[in-house]
């Protein structure tokens, strides 16, 4: 079944005639246009338009199959009316702003809005084949990076200095930065999303770097922590509490887990260690056409994993004044079990 068919039953079961698509990254998952955030979709049980602007008209023929509308707001709106009267259509509640849906509002008079959540992003969760080589791919490439740039990690580098060839090093392949650069050295390990700053690394830091590729779309994300000359035994201690904690995590990964007691799972293991309140974040997140969709790996979500989601395993310790490890991989579920796709070592020393 199409994206577009699982839609179409996923509005059925949500009671809706139509959706109104707004998301960046849904608008491209469901028509295959690339500049989602200058296009809208609207999807009936048997139309589905692509709307943008006269900016596009070559790239939305190209890359998508859906009938395009070229036009700017208020006439796609204008456009789309007629057919909508006495419909129930969903728009994004997640995402469009209020002054759009009083646009909305304006302009389809006879239409009842319902706000909807998730309806598309639920649909994201299970990747196709050609999502996943291109997650895979998006992964390769970062791995290859990281490698490249781990020997300059170095007593007397700066955070920036390892940021910029990361993302110098994307850019000349095609890619670039799935996000900013998480390159946090020393104490600023403490901070989970502690962007490259200047700081000048020091011999017995350890370096959290948390780093992503977006190629065609598709994202990877990985986070590796390593050591400069000898770390302090504290910091080393919490370094094999967090691989042991994801390490245990990434082997429970298989279909119909919950992925709330994937969460505990590592949680407990850091709470073994000391560590419970460290780990400041969620067990993980699904990876795609954006950095964070679903599943969540959070202690209340009810996601349960399925062939073909691809998700992060990323337990993390931070201990304020003093450090921080985070360590991640990227996870794609297969029929039986799991697929480690980052290769980047682990080894702290
Ligand atoms: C701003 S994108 C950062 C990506 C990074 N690799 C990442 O996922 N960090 C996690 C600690 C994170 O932000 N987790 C979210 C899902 C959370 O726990 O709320």
């Amino acid at each position: 079944m199409t994206q577009l068919q699982e839609l179409r039953h996923a509005m059925a079961r949500a009671g809706l005639d139509a959706v109104w698509i707004s998301d960046p990254a849904n608008v491209r998952a469901v028509s295959g246009f690339s500049s989602g955030k200058d296009g809208k979709v609207l999807v009936t049980q048997g139309t589905a338009t692509l709307y943008t602007d006269a900016r596009y008209t070559v790239q939305a023929a190209e890359e998508s199959p859906l009938t395009a509308f070229i036009a700017r707001p208020p006439a796609t709106l204008e456009h789309a009316a007629p057919a909508l009267a006495g419909l129930r259509v969903g728009f994004e509640a997640d995402h469009l702003t209020v002054a759009a849906l009083e646009d909305l509002r304006d302009h389809w008079p006879q239409v009842t809005l319902v706000g909807v959540q998730g309806l598309v992003q639920s649909l994201r969760a299970v990747k196709t084949p050609g999502e996943i080589q291109a997650v895979r791919d998006a992964q390769a490439l970062a791995d290859r990076v990281f490698a490249e740039v781990r020997p300059l990690i170095e007593a007397g580098a700066r955070e920036l200095d390892i940021a910029s060839e990361i993302e110098l090093r994307l850019r000349r392949a095609g890619a670039q930065s799935a996000f900013d650069l998480i390159v946090a050295s020393g104490p600023r390990g403490a901070m989970p999303h502690g962007t490259a700053s200047d700081r000048v690394i020091q011999d017995g830091d350890l370096v959290t770097v948390d780093m992503g590729a977006q190629l065609r779309g598709y994202h990877s994300d990985m986070t590796r922590t390593v050591a400069v000359g000898t770390p302090g035994a504290e910091m080393a201690r919490v370094y094999r509490a967090v691989l042991e904690a994801e390490e245990a995590a990434v082997r429970a990964v298989k279909p119909g887990v919950r992925t709330a007691d994937l969460d505990r799972l590592a949680r407990d293991i850091l709470t073994g260690h000391g560590l419970g309140e460290a780990f400041a974040h969620s067990l993980g997140h699904g990876v795609g056409l954006e950095v964070h969709e679903a599943p969540s790996l959070r202690g209340t979500s009810d996601d349960v994993l399925q062939p073909g989601m691809i998700i992060t395993i990323e337990p993390g310790a931070y201990l304020p004044g003093v450090g921080g490890v985070r360590i991640e991989d990227l996870v794609l579920v297969t029929e039986d079990g799991y697929e480690v796709l980052s290769v980047s070592p682990k080894e702290l020393l």
